[in-house]
């Protein structure tokens, strides 16, 4: 269209002056044109920086405002009185790593939930106390079971009132029943489809890592936390007599809603399962309520500096330095960061995608990941970088110097060479900073002297009680756990403070040093052993 008017204007220009005109005229539409489009040119890269700093402009404010929504936070958990066990309900879980547990599995159709045969019996059920929970009015108390033999499914009817029908036939009371991939199976009223994936393991083959993510279940405020710190947990488990506290870092950075933990099924030295955290896979699901105790500890990273970090993760240990890192990017800070991640191989590479996008997005973050014991499958250079542990002679070969800050978790003996390598490389011991639940230790302190021979027992006063204990070695909480005495407890490493106690009278010694001191006249009693005779308050 603009083009046509230009030609119709050239035509009557030359018309109506002739040559010299025509030249005059052309250039003057040729200024024209060009003063029009540097404008329209102009124009718009006007609009396009002025959307940048709109954006900009969207981003601050949006951090203002979760940085002013923290600090309400902050207020309000002290208006809370969050003091003790909070209810949290499990909103999401999660399995992390590349393979997802496919082994047998009933989904109840008409609200599409999964339920893993993580177990060789789950009773099906009314009540809360089932594997299978169906909460419907024509379902009884103990409805039926579900065995799984060597990835083979049967069901077994337990006089139900409603009873049971697979593909609509009615089952008999107390019959064993194989179940087939595709069948439909209905409890009173309620229908679930059977699946049994060809050829595909059961839980426990991939990297064993699942995450919860916790939400208040009053719907009051969530309170923000420091990047590392961790939850405490106190769980009811059927069969046992004490409820059990645990401690699990937070692998999420602070958000409005949720609280993320990540959890990794533990094996005891003799290979049997960890009561805990096989617990949290097999038993806990959404829709859970938890107790939860307000985030504590004193691990963590300190956001108001801008140092350059080194965050260093050994297996599942990955979890505050995930946090930390998911800090630093939800703040905008272009803190250097370089993140070292040591695990085995490829089946228990958790967060991948996540973190290498990170990475490549972010270049104040180097990510380094190092396979101990790369699989054949493993491709060095896109699924991992270094195929060796993780240790100070690597940061050596990397960091530019040794001035960073150093923030690590994973197992004891990685953090134990790594604390000790940072030493001799003359890094600040204030530079230092690391956690270590369960009895790893980092740092021994000396043992207590052995008693003289002859010598009268050692004598622990449980003055709350009532009791006198005589010390034959171990903590005061084992000898307490021993004699019958309910104390609480969490990390058991001296970190988490759950099991601080009031000493009476005498002195302690500890096998451990703690994270921090406790208060005068207190002790911890998952790590301090009598110095003499002494009275507690437990
Ligand atoms: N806040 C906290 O305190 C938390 C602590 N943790 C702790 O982190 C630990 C992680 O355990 P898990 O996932 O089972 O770890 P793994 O046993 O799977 O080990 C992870 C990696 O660390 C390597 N490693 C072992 N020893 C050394 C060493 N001396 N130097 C360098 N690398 C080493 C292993 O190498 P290799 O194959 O050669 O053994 C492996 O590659 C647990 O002890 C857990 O309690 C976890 C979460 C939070």
């Amino acid at each position: 269209m603009g083009f046509i008017l230009e030609t119709g204007i050239v035509e009557q220009i030359i018309e109506h002056s002739g040559a010299v005109g025509a030249i005059i005229g052309l250039a003057i539409v040729a200024l024209v044109t060009i003063q029009l489009t540097v404008y329209f040119l102009g124009s718009l890269k006007r609009s396009a920086n002025e959307l940048k700093q709109h954006n900009l402009e969207m981003e601050v404010l949006k951090t203002k405002l979760q940085t002013a929504k923290i600090k309400q936070y902050q207020q309000e958990t002290a208006t809370l009185g969050w003091n003790g066990f909070r209810k949290f309900v499990v909103k999401k879980k999660q399995h992390e790593g590349k393979q997802k547990p496919k082994g047998p599995y009933l989904t109840r159709t008409d609200e599409n939930k999964e339920f893993h045969m993580n177990r060789d019996e789950m009773v099906v059920g009314r009540t809360k106390d089932t594997d299978i929970q169906v909460v419907h009015n024509t379902v009884s108390g103990k409805h039926a079971r579900i065995l799984c033999r060597r990835n083979e499914l049967f069901v077994v009817d337990d006089f139900s009132t409603n009873g049971t029908t697979l593909n609509s036939e009615k089952l008999k009371p107390e019959v064993q029943v194989k179940l087939n991939h595709g069948d439909d199976l209905v409890f009173g009223d309620v229908p679930f489809k059977v699946s049994l994936p060809a050829g595909e393991a059961k839980e426990g083959t991939g990297s064993g890592i699942c995450s919860f993510y916790l939400s208040p279940h009053d719907g009051r405020p969530l309170p923000s936390f420091e990047p590392g710190q961790y939850l405490t947990f106190q769980f009811k488990v059927p069969g046992e007599t004490k409820p059990a506290v645990r401690c699990y870092s937070l692998s999420d950075s602070p958000k409005l809603d949720y609280y993320r933990v990540s959890i990794k099924r533990h094996f005891r030295k003799d290979k049997s399962p960890g009561l805990i955290s096989h617990y949290w896979h097999d038993h806990v699901q959404e829709g859970d309520i938890i107790d939860v105790k307000a985030p504590g500890g004193k691990f963590y990273l300190d956001m108001d500096k801008q140092t350059p970090i080194v965050l260093i993760a050994g297996g599942v240990g990955i979890t505050p330095c995930l946090s930390m890192l998911n800090t630093i990017l939800d703040r905008k800070s272009k803190r250097e960061t370089w993140f070292f991640y040591g695990l085995r191989n490829g089946k228990e590479h958790v967060f991948k995608e996540y973190l290498e996008s990170v990475a490549l997005e972010n270049d104040h973050v180097r990510l380094h990941v190092c396979y101990s014991r790369p699989n054949d499958e493993d491709v060095k250079g896109k699924d991992y970088q270094h195929a060796e542990r993780v240790s100070v002679d690597l940061f050596k070969r990397l960091l530019p110097s040794n001035n960073y800050d150093y923030y690590m978790c994973g197992p004891g003996p990685m953090m134990k060479s790594v604390v000790e390598g940072l030493d001799d490389w003359g890094v600040p011991e204030k530079n230092v900073h690391y956690e270590a639940f369960g009895p790893a230790s980092v740092k021994k302190a000396k043992p207590a002297p052995a008693p003289a021979a002859g010598a009268p027992a050692t004598k622990v006063t449980f003055a709350k009680s009532d009791q006198t204990v005589d010390w034959t070695g171990g903590t005061i909480l084992e000898l307490g756990e021993a004699a019958g005495i309910s104390m609480e407890s969490g990390c058991r490493a001296g970190n988490c403070g759950a099991c601080v106690i009031a000493l009476k009278s005498g002195e302690v010694n500890y096998v451990s040093e703690p994270s921090d001191p406790p208060e005068a006249g207190t002790c911890y009693a998952c790590i301090a052993e009598p110095k003499g005779d002494i009275a507690v308050d437990a």
